[in-house]
């Protein structure tokens, strides 16, 4: 397979060693500049920043280059990239975490949401914890996982470093290199739940958007992590 790799930082250097590894070529490297010239790649794959990651999906979508994006703290203009991709009959996965791991996380904490639901005595919150360089927070997987919880929850948001009535509290620590670390804590007068996940490298994050780029390179549509994993 052909790749173009959108952003060439810690994401995109992990990609390419790994792609590499099982037999893909990277075709193109975009790193801080808008030469969209694909050079007949397969498929794109954008880690880049928050302010890059809408021109950089759209430049793929315009060139009918399927693309896979992980990059976060873009998702206000989610809906205009999936009317783009409609429009051009294109391709496109985001995920804000694309490990293996963390995707079952994600169904496992909608589980544990859906036990703790009429629960009233406990009150559910978050910590995520990143390396020092991070741009957003909270962090996308963060995000993801309060929305997992909000859909089985008398809360009605979540908020950032800070407590409120009926929203779930997420606290972002930012720590040396950490590579990303979530915790969801359900907490009585009694007790305590807690489940985490923890990555030791970014080798997940990275694995997980090359088997993405592969289920995605010959299809049209716009899918989810949930898809490429078949988890019901
Ligand atoms: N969905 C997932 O599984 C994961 C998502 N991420 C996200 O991926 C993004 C990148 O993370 P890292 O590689 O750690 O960051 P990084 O800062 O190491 O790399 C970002 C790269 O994008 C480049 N860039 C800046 N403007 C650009 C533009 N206009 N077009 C293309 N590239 C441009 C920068 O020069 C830099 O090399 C972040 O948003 C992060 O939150 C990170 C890990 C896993
Ligand atoms: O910036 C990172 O490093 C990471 N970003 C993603 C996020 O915002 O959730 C995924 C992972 O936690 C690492």
């Amino acid at each position: 397979m052909k790749i173009a790799l959108l952003g060439y930082g810690r994401m995109g250097k992990t990609i390419e060693k790994l792609a590499t590894e099982r037999g893909h070529t990277v075709v193109k490297t975009i790193d801080q500049n808008d030469d969209y010239d694909f050079n007949e790649a397969d498929v794109a794959i954008d880690f880049s920043v928050p302010d890059a990651a809408v021109n950089n999906i759209s430049a793929c979508l315009k060139a009918g280059v399927p693309v896979v994006s992980g990059t976060t703290g873009w998702l206000a203009k989610y809906e205009d990239m999936v009317s783009l991709c409609k429009k051009n009959n294109g391709a496109f996965i985001y995920a804000s975490n694309f490990s293996v791991g963390v995707n079952i996380f994600f169904e496992l904490n909608k589980q544990l949401a859906k036990m703790m639901q009429h629960l009233k005595d406990y009150n559910v919150s978050m910590t995520e914890v990143h390396h020092i360089h991070k741009l957003d927070a909270p962090s996308g997987t963060a995000i993801t996982l309060a929305e997992g919880i909000l859909d089985h929850s008398h809360n009605t948001d979540w908020v950032l470093d800070k407590e409120e009535t009926d929203k779930i509290t997420i606290k972002a620590e930012r720590e040396g290199e950490v590579p990303g670390t979530h915790t969801i804590k359900y907490e009585s007068q009694v007790d305590e739940i807690t489940i985490e996940h923890k990555a030791h490298n970014r080798n997940g994050f990275a694995l997980g958007a090359i088997i993405a780029a592969e289920w995605l390179r010959d299809k049209t549509g716009v899918y989810s992590m949930k898809d490429v994993l078949n988890l019901s």
